[in-house]
Order: structure tokens, then C-alpha cells, then sequence
């Protein structure tokens, strides 16, 4: 472990120095890794685990569409590609990456194949934390191990695919094997992290769900859509109203933000700007501090994961979900992203 200065405070973390991918190979050599659920982080993870040398097969639904992407991108019915009884009696650690709510329903099925030394592998402290929703109780006697990348399964291919990687949190819950945090950070390793941070299963789900309904997916639609309307009420195009509402942040000044900090794209803006954007910072974090507040006591309550299991265990849950991103598809603001998108000199 590497101690790392965060801000004044001291914390262990895992590089790739540390732990090379060759010492990740010799730990997981006699494991097989199953990947149960195609989603966006099976396919992020399964891609980058095998071309790191892993030895992984895919567990599917036969005559889905998950089954049909699988086989598209390599694998191989009967090889390394199985229905998911056969891939999960198969594997040895198995990777539990369907989506929040079908964990539940797959849960009986899956829980007959967790026989003595095997792991079980999450990407979200979820199910556990919250067993009394979903009922994931998991046997004494497996590893229970997380692995949670910080971003999109998408992401973290891309990022593999250039070389780069993305951090992950990782957590053991239940060490039977006394293998558990060799085999868990190994597998963060292997997956394509950048650097680990250690956590436990509780705080990563208060986090993720926190961080995911605020300023990494909610709060900030939230926020672009009322500037975006208080610009278009006082007569405002479109056009001009889209660009100082999020084209300009996500082309030009967030990279700014991501390469050294806020007080650097702060510095590379007017003094006009860094005057205003000085004076403004505070107000807006008084006037959401109550509601990231709300959110976390929602979190926390278990409220969050209600909502979550009873929208997205609906038959049709995924209809739903289609009309409501495209009503946000639709709203006017994106409407006009989408023109502005097409006008990029690279596009
Ligand atoms: N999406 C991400 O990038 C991301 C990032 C970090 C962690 N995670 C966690 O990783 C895990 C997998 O997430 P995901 O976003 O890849 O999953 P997902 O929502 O894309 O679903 C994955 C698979 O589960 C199947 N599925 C969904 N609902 C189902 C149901 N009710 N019954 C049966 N099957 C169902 C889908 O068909 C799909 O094949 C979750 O625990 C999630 O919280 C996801
Ligand atoms: C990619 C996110 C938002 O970080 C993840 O937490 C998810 O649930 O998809
Ligand atoms: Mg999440
Ligand atoms: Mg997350």
C-alpha cells in the first residue's frame, strides 16, 4: 500500500506499481472468472480482464440481446460464453453484474453455485447493504469481495483501450478463505483501475448513490436546466443559452478543471469572470446544501434503494426507462445540444 497525502489526510491506496498486473496473474492463475450479467460494467470488465490475460467466461441469457452483443464482441458460445447456471458452476469467483434490482431475482439461482472457497464478486455495495431489501445473504464459507470502478463501464474500456485507467474503490465483507484481499485487489488491478482505494461495502453505496443523484448525474442537469430556462425566458436563442450553459463547460473548461483544478481554469478565465464566479460559488452551495442533505438522509434511510428495486424490477421497467430519457432527449435544451454537436469543426 501506498500512503498518499489526500488534502491533509493520510490514505492507503494500490497503484499498478505496487501491484503489478504479472503479480495479479500469479494470484487469480488457477481461478476462473464468470461474469454474470452483460450490461455496461460486464462488458468493461470482461474485456479488460481477458486482454490482461485473465481467464474469464460470460454468463448469459440464451436468445437475449446481451447474448447477441457478447458474441459480437469475442466470445464463444460453448467456450467461453454459457448460459449463466453453466458459467456461474464454472467459475470460481463470480462477478455478480447484473443490474442492482435483477441481482435480486437471479439471487436463488445464483446462490446454489457459491460452493466452499468460491468469491463472490460485486461492483456496488448494494445488495449487501441493504439485505433486507434484497435478501442477498451470501454463505459463510465464500469470499464476499467489491471491486467498484468510478465511472462508466464504457469508460472503463475506453480508458483501458488508451492506456489509462479508472479508479475503483475495493472492499472485502466475508474473508473465508484468508485469499480475499489478495484475490480482490488483483482482480481491481486486472479489471483496468488506475489506483484503488480501499472502502467498505456501506460507505460505497452511500457514496455511489449519493454521488450519481448529485453533482455527477442529477444535480447537474438539474442545474444546467434552470439556468438554461432562466436564459431562454430573457430572450436568450437557443444556441446561446446551450453554449453558456454546458458546451462551453464540457469543451472548454472542464478539461481545464480535469487537468489541474478549479483555481487553474479559475486562472485561465477574465478577472471578470473569476470576480463573479468567486462571489456566486458560495450562494450556490448554500442554496443545494439542504438538498444534498435530503439526499443523503434518503440514502441512508434506504429510501433510495426502495425506489430503485421497486421501478427497476418492473417488467417493463426498461420502457420506462427509454420514455424518460427521451423526454430529456427531447427537451428543448438537448435539442439544441444536439445541433450544436453537429456544428464541431471535428464533427
Ligand atoms: N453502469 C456502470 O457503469 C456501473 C458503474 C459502477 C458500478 N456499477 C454496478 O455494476 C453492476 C452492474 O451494473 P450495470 O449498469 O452494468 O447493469 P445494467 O443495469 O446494465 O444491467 C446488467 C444486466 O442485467 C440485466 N438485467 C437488468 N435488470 C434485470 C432484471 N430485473 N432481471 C434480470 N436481469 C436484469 C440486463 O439485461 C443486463 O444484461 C451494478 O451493481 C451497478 O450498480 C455499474
Ligand atoms: C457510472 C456511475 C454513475 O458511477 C455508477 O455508479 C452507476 O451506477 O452507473
Ligand atoms: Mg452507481
Ligand atoms: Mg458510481
Amino acid at each position: 500500500m501506498a500512503t498518499i497525502n489526500f488534502g491533509g489526510v493520510l490514505e492507503d491506496v494500490v497503484t499498478r506499481e505496487e501491484f503489478p498486473m504479472e503479480k495479479a496473474r500469479e494470484v487469480l492463475k488457477n481461478e476462473t472468472i464468470a461474469i454474470i450479467g452483460y450490461g455496461v460494467q460486464g462488458p468493461g470488465q470482461a474485456l479488460n480482464l481477458k486482454d490482461n490475460g485473465f481467464n474469464v467466461i460470460v454468463g448469459q441469457r440464451k436468445n437475449s440481446k446481451t447474448w447477441d452483443k457478447a458474441v459480437a464482441d469475442g466470445w464463444v458460445p460453448g467456450q467461453t460464453l454459457f448460459e449463466i447456471e453453466e458459467a456461474a458452476q464454472k467459475g470460481t469467483i463470480l462477478q455478480f453484474l447484473l443490474s442492482d434490482a435483477g441481482q435480486i431475482a437471479l439471487w436463488p439461482t445464483l446462490k446454489q453455485y457459491l460452493t466452499p472457497g468460491k468469491a463472490l464478486y460485486f461492483s456496488h455495495g448494494f445488495g449487501i447493504t441493504y439485505k433486507e431489501q434484497t435478501g442477498i445473504i451470501p454463505p459463510a464459507d465464500v469470499d464476499v469481495i467489491l471491486v467498484a470502478p468510478k465511472g462508466s463501464g464504457t469508460s472503463l474500456r475506453r480508458l483501458f483501450l488508451a492506456g489509462q485507467g479508472l479508479n475503483s474503490s475495493f472492499a472485502v465483507f466475508q474473508d473465508a478463505t484468508g485469499r480475499a484481499r489478495e484475490r480482490v485487489i488483483a482482480l481491481g488491478i486486472g479489471v483496468g483501475s488506475g489506483y484503488l482505494f480501499e472502502t467498505d461495502f456501506k460507505k460505497e453505496v452511500y457514496s455511489d448513490l449519493t454521488g450519481e443523484r448529485g453533482t455527477l448525474m442529477g444535480a447537474i442537469q438539474g442545474i444546467f436546466a434552470a439556468q438554461y430556462e432562466t436564459l431562454r425566458k430573457n430572450g436568450h436563442s437557443p444556441s446561446e443559452a446551450f453554449n453558456e450553459t454546458v458546451e462551453e463547460l464540457t469543451q472548454s473548461l472542464m478539461p481545464l478543471v480535469a487537468e489541474n483544478g478549479m483555481d487553474w481554469m479559475y486562472a485561465n478565465c477574465s478577472t471578470t469572470a473569476q470576480r463573479g464566479a468567486l462571489d456566486w460559488w458560495k450562494k450556490f452551495k448554500e442554496a443545494t446544501q439542504p438538498v444534498f442533505e435530503e439526499l443523503y438522509a434518503s440514502v441512508a434511510a434506504g429510501k433510495e434503494a426502495e425506489r430503485s428495486i421497486a421501478s427497476n424490477s418492473q417488467a417493463d421497467y426498461r420502457e420506462k426507462l427509454n420514455e424518460e430519457l427521451k423526454e430529456l432527449r427531447e427537451s428543448e435544451m438537448w435539442q439544441a445540444g444536439s445541433a450544436v454537436r453537429k456544428l464541431r469543426p471535428n464533427n
